[in-house]
């Protein structure tokens, strides 16, 4: 009895101490439009980086069989989750579809990983980003935005010309009250799962009304006090090519963020304003260069029986018919 006692509480304290140490990638997925191939991307440029974790993919219920099946294919963890909606309002999203963007909250429920990375299906990376799971957990980490875009025209920033990329441009005038918090893009963060912070996440969205940027306003929102802005390179808002060139560095950035309108490299036509800089049409090509590469697919691990037959047989040890199938 005691034997399997203390088995049995070893077993679980190893699976905690593991799920302790459990690090993933995650992005969101909806819909059975195009935005599959910028996950399938993703996945491709997660592996050419040599990341040592895997990509879960938290789809909502209407992505087709056939596209979980090609990011299975890829090697994602496909999690299905319920849509979350704001509560009744009129307000006009930026985009129609960023109503969607709450069911991302979802993510905050998956915590059999202790440590996620949140990355947008628009997003590719281009540089090894592991290190960011080692930072102190407790805190919300992502990259600040600019409010330079007609997205923001809405916006009393962009009504005055300001922007956190560059807070000496224009100053805050004081008659406007209290200058705004930090803002991030929530197209890419670092967070830790958990049920209570999800519970009241979920709370909170119930009480709150839905603003322009919809989720990414609500996780600025809710996760103020604990947020600690990371530098540029690792979620390049494409927007800051023209808007903040002196902030950029291209050569060193990790993570870039196909946000900017009509340069999803997947409808790109380059008729957009902006879209014919030499400079996103290289970042577009580094896209479907990655997208395009067949030796970046996805392959199963030889199980270790599989690696030793097949080592034993090319050396002629042994001869093995494989058995016919029972179909
Ligand atoms: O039809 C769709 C639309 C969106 N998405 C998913 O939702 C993400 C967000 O959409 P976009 O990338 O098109 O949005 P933006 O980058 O313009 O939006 C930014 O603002 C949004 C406000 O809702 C979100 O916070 C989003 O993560 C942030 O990057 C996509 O990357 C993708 O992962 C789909 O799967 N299917
Ligand atoms: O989330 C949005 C989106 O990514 C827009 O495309 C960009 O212009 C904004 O700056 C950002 O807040
Ligand atoms: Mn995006």
């Amino acid at each position: 009895m005691d034997i399997v006692m203390s088995a049995a509480t070893n077993a679980a304290g190893l699976a905690k101490a593991a799920s302790l140490n459990s690090r993933a990638f995650v992005t969101f997925l909806a819909g059975n439009g195009d935005y599959v191939k910028g996950v399938i991307g993703l996945a491709k440029g997660l592996r050419k980086v040599r990341t040592a974790y895997p990509l879960v993919v938290a789809v909502l219920p209407d992505v087709p069989g056939e596209h979980r099946r090609m990011l299975v294919a890829q090697g994602c963890i496909i999690r299905e989750i319920e849509p979350v909606y704001p509560p009744e309002n009129q307000t006009q999203f930026a985009m129609a579809y960023y109503v969607i963007n709450y069911s991302k909250l979802r993510i905050w429920e998956f915590v059999e990983y202790h440590k996620m990375i949140y990355l947008d299906g628009d997003i590719q990376v281009y540089g090894n980003i592991d290190h960011l799971f080692d930072l102190p957990d407790g805190y919300f980490y992502a990259v600040k935005d600019c409010f330079c875009e007609k997205t923001w025209s809405d916006t009393p920033q962009y009504k005055i010309g300001y922007c956190q990329q560059c807070p000496e441009r224009v100053q805050w005038p004081a008659e406007m009250g209290p200058k705004p918090a930090l803002y991030f893009n929530a197209g890419m963060f670092v967070y830790e799962p958990s049920l209570s912070v999800y519970d009241d996440l979920l709370n909170t969205l119930k009480v709150t009304a839905p603003t322009s940027f919809a989720e990414q306003d609500f996780l600025n929102m809710f996760f103020r006090d604990i947020y600690k802005p990371i530098p540029s390179v690792y979620n390049l808002v494409l927007a800051m090519l023209w808007r903040h060139p002196e902030n950029v560095e291209l050569e060193k950035v990790k993570v870039v963020h196909y946000c900017a309108a009509g340069s999803k490299p997947w409808r790109y036509t380059g008729k957009e304003e902006h879209m014919e800089r030499e400079d996103i049409k290289m970042l577009v090509k580094n896209w479907w260069d990655i997208y395009n590469d067949v030796s970046l697919d996805y392959r199963r691990p030889e199980s270790e029986t599989e690696r030793l037959m097949a080592a034993l047989s090319k050396a002629g040890a042994v001869k093995y018919v494989t058995a016919p199938s029972a179909a």
